[in-house]
Order: C-alpha cells, then structure tokens, then sequence
C-alpha cells in the first residue's frame, strides 16, 4: 500500500509588496518522504515553507490551497497546526533569558493542556531531545548565549520536541560545522525512518540535500522548475542556469555531488603554462661566465 499524501498544495500563489514570490506552487508529500528544497537566494523557498506551517503574516495575500495531514492551512486554530507541523525557522526569535531546556519545552506548548502545566510525559520528551541532540552541557545556559551553530541545535530541539507529522527545516545546517551538519541531519534521518514523520528541508548545500532527501524540488522565482531524484534534478546546465553557476555534477555511489568550478583559473596553473610556452631562459641568450 502506498504512503498516504500529507502536504498538498494546490496552485499556491503568495504576492508580496505586489510583487509574486511564490506562484502557482502545486505539490504532493507523502508521509515519510524527505524533499529537499532548493534554489536560489528569494526563490521563495522561506515564504513557501511558511504557508505551509501557516505562517505568513496576516494580510500577506494568498492564493490556493494548502492541506496538511488533512487539514486546511488558513482554516484551523494555531494550536491545532502546531500539533501537526514543526519548523525549524532560519532567523528563529528566542525569548530573552530562557534556557536552553526551557526553549526546547516551548516546543511542547501544543501538547500541553490550555491552562496546564507541562507532566511527566513532556520532561521525558524535552530530556530525550537534549540528550539526541547532546545539548546535555549547554541545557542550562541562556540561549541568546550560545554560538550561531549551538543556537541552531538548540532551535532544531524545540522543534524535535513537539512531536510532528511534517517537519519544515528552513536552512537548517547553514550554522554547522561539517560533523555537526551530519549528527542533526542523521537525527533527522532516524526520525523519518522510526516515527515516519515527513521531512520538507529548505538547503543551499545542494550536494548535501541530495545525500538526505530522496526526491528535490527546485524554486526558481517562486515556480517550481523540477521536481525529481537528486540525479534529475541536479543536472548541470539547469544548477548553472538557474543559479548563474558553473558547476559539474559528479556521481558518488549513485548520489550527485556538485562541485563548483573556478572561472578564473589558479595563479599556479596559469604560471605553469606561462613557463611552458616561455622557457625560463630563451635559446641563444645563455651568459658564459
Ligand atoms: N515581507 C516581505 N515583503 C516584500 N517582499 C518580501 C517579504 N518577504 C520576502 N519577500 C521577498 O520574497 C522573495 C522570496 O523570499 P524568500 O525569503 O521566500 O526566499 P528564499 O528562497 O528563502 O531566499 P534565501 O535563500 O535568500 O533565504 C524575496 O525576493 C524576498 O525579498
């Protein structure tokens, strides 16, 4: 049996200051996919991610449709969306002087009874995060403390922590160093596969979108100009049309890796050639000593 469809988006159409930044958008998720989301810098890959969390602003206009878990976005309570979607927001807004672990219970704030207070259950989730995430020594330091990468950690918990149907990384890596890129994603990447929780991760790195998710879209005005596997969709006169690049695309055990290329060449080389075509000392002019 197939996996049933979780995000839907039906000629999703956002304008923004008159100007159109996302336009006409239709795509289907399933439940345990992992897409990854690319394109360039204003695509629209943020404004798309957040019509989908339900996000936009009051006012911005909005076209289309946008079914999540079966539920219209634009029709159902905060609450109730925040219990279906998590985002990982690429400029997140942290309240002052809260702790580490405290913005990572925030994140149970939809689970939690109108008036509650947090059980047993939602520590246990907030302690296992911490633990996943190996936030452990920094749980009780403020967060606006903490470095750009430890903060992003800290951001991916909270979102962790509220237990989602469809998880929204917006850039979620851009902050890490290499290591740390691959510990978040595999977490990522075991809660897709244990919890079957569906996966939409805004990434600039295009050969790392490609390692994780398993079919990519890419945005280009707000449109979405291919909707593939990494192999179709990382091809290299489109990654060089689309982004104004010159790239090659190489495989590596099936997964596309770009590489992108210098235009310019190393002074290196073009010193090299130099001393090919010119001989260090030109015939006939040796200097007898
Ligand atoms: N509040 C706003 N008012 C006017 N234009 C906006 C607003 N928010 C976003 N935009 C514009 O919408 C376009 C899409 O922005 P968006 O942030 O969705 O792109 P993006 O693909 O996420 O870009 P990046 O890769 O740089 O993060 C951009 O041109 C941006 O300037």
């Amino acid at each position: 049996m197939s996996a049933p469809d979780v995000v839907t988006c039906r000629g999703l159409t956002v304008v923004r200051s008159g100007r159109t930044v996302v336009d006409a958008v239709d795509l289907t998720v399933t439940q345990g996919e992992w897409v990854s989301m690319i394109g360039p810098n204003g695509a629209g890959k943020t404004t798309l991610l957040h019509a989908l969390a339900g996000l936009l602003p009051a006012g911005t206009s909005v076209e289309g449709e946008v079914t999540v878990a079966g539920r219209r976005i634009g029709r159902s309570k905060r609450r109730e969306i925040a219990r279906m979607i998590a985002i990982m927001p690429q400029r997140p807004v942290v309240p002052d002087g809260v702790t580490v672990r405290e913005l990572i219970a925030l994140g149970r704030t939809p689970h939690v009874p109108r008036f509650g207070v947090e059980g047993p259950r939602d520590r246990k989730v907030v302690a296992d995060v911490v633990d996943r995430l190996g936030l452990g020594p920094l749980a009780d330091r403020v967060a606006s403390t903490l470095s750009g990468g430890e903060l992003q950690r800290a951001v991916l918990g909270r979102a962790l922590a509220q237990q989602p149907k469809v998880l929204l990384l917006d850039e979620p890596t851009s902050a890490l160093d290499i290591g740390r890129q691959q510990q978040v994603l595999d977490l990522v990447e075991h809660m897709r596969r244990d919890d079957g929780i569906t996966v939409v991760a805004a990434m600039h790195d295009l050969s790392l979108a490609a390692v994780y998710g398993e079919r990519m879209i890419l945005l280009s005005d707000g449109r979405a100009l291919a909707d593939g596997s990494p192999t179709e969709v990382l091809n290299p006169e489109l990654i060089g049309e689309v982004y104004g690049a010159r790239v090659d695309v190489v495989l590596h055990d099936g997964v596309p890796v770009v590489l992108p290329l210098r235009t310019e060449r190393p002074a290196s080389d073009r010193a090299e050639d130099a001393e090919e075509a010119e001989p260090a000392t030109p015939p006939g002019t040796e200097v007898s000593s």
